[in-house]
């Protein structure tokens, strides 16, 4: 999911305004079922599932629900806000006032989610990671090689549930002593002050946690290559540290990122193995692994709101490669009552934001030593509230053509 960035100074005032409502019922053109089953051409049960959300889109959904838009103008550029949840919409092709204004139905395909609209700013705060950046992530992305520890994970029973549902689960995939040295680092990160930053999102209730980029050294990165980086991070952090105090930063939308630290790194290994497992089973998938993964921290009372990892827009485009999610929890010791668990919406439509169309909800706890995949531009997700520090690390398998 994306970071959301304040718009800078250009972004602000609003134009013209005027109210239209569109259909959003009838949201599945022609184009859309093109762009869903050409992204998933190489794969045959991607194509077969296209196939059955085509049709589904195809019937509209069902339902028929009347939507407000307001049209505000920023920069000569008009979009369309979603006034009951303040969702702004860019409108590509076709300008976006004639189409609002002739109450076409098919408006809807047109559409790109690019922020919130923040009433009290009375500006938009832009979504940014997702749909300007995306593609970004298969900069430096390798082949996976294969790991130790992740030969063998993935069992039969473990494939054909990731076959079913998209979802696959996998316990103890590392020693105990993996398992909380992952924990004591990233806990070491959470603890450390301004490392592991709140994305933006968290002021419109969409997300909670806080994130760090963690650098990989790469599936065939030996441990010199790792110690080269290590030195070299160090380093910059300790110029870093002299210029932060030199000046007061306050600037807290520039990104960071670190060094996986040993365990981490171990970890990542891991998952880019299974990325490698993956591909084996099925060459046509073509996995890449990225050069980096995320930490994320969830604080007590924090979650994460019902999203995909990665959409489909209307320019016969996906928003990201991202193709299988794959998680690791070092939570040891995590119970029921910590709540924080993985919802999982299986068999929701594409257009399905809610979850109501899921055939299966899948409560997945995020209990130490587990990993979880599950395939991203398919699974709607959610993190429920958690009562205790939840911590993940997350690597998205790409997919180079998307
Ligand atoms: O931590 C998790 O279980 C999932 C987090 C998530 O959905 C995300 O970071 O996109
Ligand atoms: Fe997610």
């Amino acid at each position: 999911m994306g970071r959301v960035q304040k718009a800078g100074s250009e972004c602000k005032g609003v134009g013209s305004k005027r109210s239209t409502s569109i259909d959003k019922g009838d949201c599945a053109s022609k184009k859309q079922k093109n762009s869903i089953s050409n992204a998933l051409e190489s794969n045959e049960d991607q194509n077969r599932m296209a196939e059955e959300e085509a049709e589904v889109l195809s019937e509209g959904g069902g339902q028929s629900e009347e939507v407000e838009y307001q049209v505000i103008e920023l920069e000569g550029t008009e979009y369309l806000v979603d006034t009951e949840e303040c969702l702004v919409f860019h409108q590509h092709q076709q300008s976006l006032a004639s189409a609002a204004e002739s109450n076409d139905s098919d408006v809807d395909d047109n559409m790109q989610l690019v922020g919130r609209w923040d009433a009290q700013l009375q500006q938009v705060i832009f979504l940014e990671d997702d749909i300007d950046h995306g593609a970004d992530e298969l900069n430096g992305a390798e082949a996976p090689t294969p790991s130790e520890d992740a030969r063998g994970l993935l069992t039969a029973e473990a494939l054909s549930a990731f076959q079913e549902d998209g979802i696959c689960i996998l316990d103890d995939v590392v020693p105990a002593a993996v398992v909380q040295q992952v924990q004591a680092e990233l806990e070491s990160l959470a603890e450390a002050e301004n490392v592991m930053r709140l994305t933006g999102q968290e002021d419109y209730g969409v997300r909670g946690d806080r994130i760090l980029w963690l650098a990989t050294s790469g599936s065939q990165g030996g441990g010199e290559k790792e110690e080269a980086l290590e030195k070299e991070k160090k380093e910059e952090e300790k110029e870093k540290e002299q210029e932060a105090e030199e000046e007061d930063d306050d600037d807290d939308e520039e990104e960071d990122g670190a060094v996986a630290p040993a365990a981490c790194q171990r970890v990542i290994q891991l998952l880019q193995g299974l990325a490698y497992e993956l591909n084996q089973w099925k060459p046509s998938l073509e996995l890449r692994v990225p050069s980096r993964c995320m930490a994320a921290c969830y604080e007590e009372g924090a979650g994460f709101r019902a999203h995909r990892d990665n959409t489909y827009e209307n320019d016969n485009e996906w928003v990201n490669p991202r193709e299988v999610t794959a998680l690791f929890y070092p939570n040891r010791e995590w119970s029921i009552k910590h709540g924080g668990c993985l919802r999982c919406y299986v068999g929701a439509h594409l257009e399905d934001v809610n979850g109501e169309s899921a055939t299966k909800i899948r409560d997945i706890d995020p209990i130490g030593g587990r990993v979880v995949l599950f395939r991203s531009r398919q699974i709607l997700h959610e993190v429920l509230p958690s009562f205790r520090r939840r911590l993940a690390l997350t690597m998205w398998m790409l997919n180079p053509k998307l």
